[in-house]
């Protein structure tokens, strides 16, 4: 029992701190955004709806059961169930983030994209964190056919691109689902610095390979 108490409070203060650097960095503004995080038992920790990420309470969080059950603290965020598909269908994922990230959302705007995968391979680290990146078409924030379109891209992606809104990234931890989706934001920063130029993006065979070291 106190190993658990101390594995949630360690959480809790994690997804403060994770949400206040993103926040203080404006990888995501006013309310936009949510968190989440699983603990060893399954249940998961979720920031709550309409909560700035800048200034979490870490005591506040939204909790819920395994089942997915809201159980304590305040009103989930309205992704909640969106969350809940990313860790349906990323088995080994302890953490989901979601947000407004400006670029990433100026990605999810443009007309022409690869909806399988909308990001070329620019960088080593672009391919090692996040690798492909389909486009879920668009539905209202919380819609439940939003989950639902996830789910179906997340079944062999752990990042996705919403349209029109921003990017939902998993990882095996925080820190994972952190670094990923900071370096979709500045992946998609450069590729709309780059599109007034050719470029040379890295080839299907470096891409394999650097797949292949995950
Ligand atoms: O980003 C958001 C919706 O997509 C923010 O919603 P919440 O405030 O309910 O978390
Ligand atoms: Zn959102």
């Amino acid at each position: 029992m106190t190993a658990i108490i101390s594995e949630e409070t360690k959480l809790r203060d994690e997804i403060v701190s994770v949400g206040r650097s993103l926040f203080d960095r404006s990888l995501t503004f006013g309310s936009t955004g949510n968190i989440s995080a699983r603990l060893s038992n399954g249940d998961m920790l979720m920031t709550p709806t309409n909560a700035s990420l800048g200034s979490l309470d870490p005591a506040r969080l939204s909790r819920f059961s395994a089942e997915g059950v809201h159980v304590d603290g305040d009103k989930p965020t309205k992704e909640a169930f969106l969350h809940q598909c990313m860790y349906c269908q990323q088995k080994m994922s302890g953490a989901v983030v979601h947000l407004h990230s400006t670029y990433a959302v100026a990605v999810s705007i443009l007309d022409v994209v690869d909806p399988t995968d909308v990001l070329p391979p620019l960088t080593a680290y672009y391919v090692m964190r996040v690798g492909k990146l389909p486009l879920v078409e668009y539905f209202p924030p919380g819609d439940p056919a939003l989950a639902t379109a996830v789910a179906e891209k997340a079944k062999d992606s752990h990042a996705v691109l919403l349209a029109n809104h921003g990017p939902v990234v998993a990882g095996k931890t925080l820190r994972e689902a952190q670094y990923a989706t900071e370096e979709l934001e500045e992946t998609a920063k450069l590729h709309l610095l780059l599109r007034p130029h050719k470029v040379r993006p890295l080839t299907a065979v470096q891409k394999a390979e650097l797949l292949s070291r995950r």
